[in-house]
């Protein structure tokens, strides 16, 4: 079996290419990649013609994307000359800013949705995530968690307001803590596939990660390097290859994903209510008081039920929170990485003294 089949590699996408030069991306890194061809790993950067011929950050290469390189195999080094057409991408709108679009993963098979049965799940909030799985390219699967803090008929409530929003996909309930449901959960996730988990905070994404990575087999010789002590230490890496032959992508653009999706989701989800958002007379219209409002008419009449208005609008307060928090968290991280610049330089200053 070539090598690169076990990382997923199948003949029919790109017949013609020359399987020495091929290799899948496993990490992005600030300025490099990490890159495996199923025996090594290598650390690569794109070529400057690449670079050049880039339009926007959707052309770089992103985690599961397979790409034509060149290899320094002594080294373990490589050279990225190009990007194989992807089967499936997972894109985000990058916080903060409306017009850039953000790569998070490509060439994922499935899209594991998951949310707990613990706690209050969230039918819209899911809804949105299978939109975002379609949209993708992928096909989504549902993973309800915390199967053991729930009653058999809560789980049968649950299922049933699920349903109707996830007409055709799967649903598996699981538990991390029992193992219940993991076998069946391993079913969508076959040998040679991709795939990743996408759910909010605290579902326990983390949690089934880890039972899922005690199954962990190496995916390649990983590179050892050294930290600034002169330790080794192995690099983290996001994508597994899991004992059964599946590959599974952990990024943290995925797992950090919370409403991102933003505004599209929205027009995708409530189609029938940006319908008439679209037909009041204002643009800006609050659909509270002004004149030629269609919503306010539609509520009226009864074409639109109140109930669907609510969570629309409560969609649009969550989003505008989230948007807030994310903002937030750019402007702290910004100032702890001049902090932490500051620091180190500080450090060195004091270094030098003293020797
Ligand atoms: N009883 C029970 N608790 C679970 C299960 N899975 C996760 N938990 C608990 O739920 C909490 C949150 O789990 P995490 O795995 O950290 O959740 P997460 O989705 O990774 O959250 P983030 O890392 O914030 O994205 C932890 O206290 C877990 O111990 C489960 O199957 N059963
Ligand atoms: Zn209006």
């Amino acid at each position: 079996m070539n090598d690169l089949v076990k990382l997923g590699w199948e003949e029919s996408s790109s017949p013609s290419v020359n399987l020495n030069t091929i290799a899948r991306v496993i990490t992005v890194q600030r300025n490099s990649y990490r890159i495996s061809d199923g025996r090594y790993e290598y650390i690569a950067h794109v070529s400057g013609k690449f670079f050049n011929e880039v339009n926007s950050s959707m052309d770089f290469p992103a985690v599961g994307d397979w790409v034509v390189v060149e290899k320094l195999i002594d080294e373990k080094k490589a050279v990225i000359k190009e990007l194989l057409p992807r089967k499936t991408q997972f894109v985000r709108q990058a916080a903060g800013d409306k017009t850039e679009a953000q790569l998070v993963a490509a060439n994922l098979d499935t899209i594991f949705i998951v949310g707990s049965l613990n706690d209050d799940l969230n039918v819209r909030r899911m809804e949105r995530y299978i939109i975002s799985a379609y949209e993708s390219g992928a096909s989504p699967v549902i993973v309800l968690t915390k199967k053991d803090m729930c009653k058999a008929d809560e789980i049968a409530t649950i299922m049933s307001e699920l349903e109707e929003v996830s007409i055709g996909i799967p649903i598996v309930t699981l538990s991390s803590i029992t193992g219940e449901g993991i076998t069946e959960f391993m079913s969508y996730l076959p040998p040679r596939k991709t795939a990743a988990l996408l759910g909010s905070s605290g579902v326990g994404k983390s949690t089934l990660v880890n039972v899922l990575l005690e199954e962990q087999v190496q995916l390649t010789n990983a590179i050892r390097e050294n930290d600034s002590k002169g330790r080794h230490t192995t690099t983290h890496r996001e994508m597994f290859l899991l004992k059964n032959g599946g590959l599974l992508i952990d990024t943290p653009g995925m797992r950090e994903l919370q409403l991102w999706e933003g505004e599209h989701a929205i027009d995708t989800a409530f189609e029938d209510i940006e319908a008439f958002v679209t037909a009041c007379y204002f643009t800006d219209c609050k659909h509270d008081t002004e004149p030629g409002c269609r919503v306010k008419d539609a509520l009226n009449s009864g074409e639109l039920s109140e109930a669907r208005f609510q969570s629309y609008l409560k969609l649009q307060r969550e989003l505008a929170y989230e948007k807030r928090k994310q903002d937030q968290k750019a402007q702290l991280e910004e100032k702890n990485k001049w902090k932490q610049l500051t620091k180190n330089m500080k450090t060195r200053y004091k270094n030098r003294r003293y020797k």
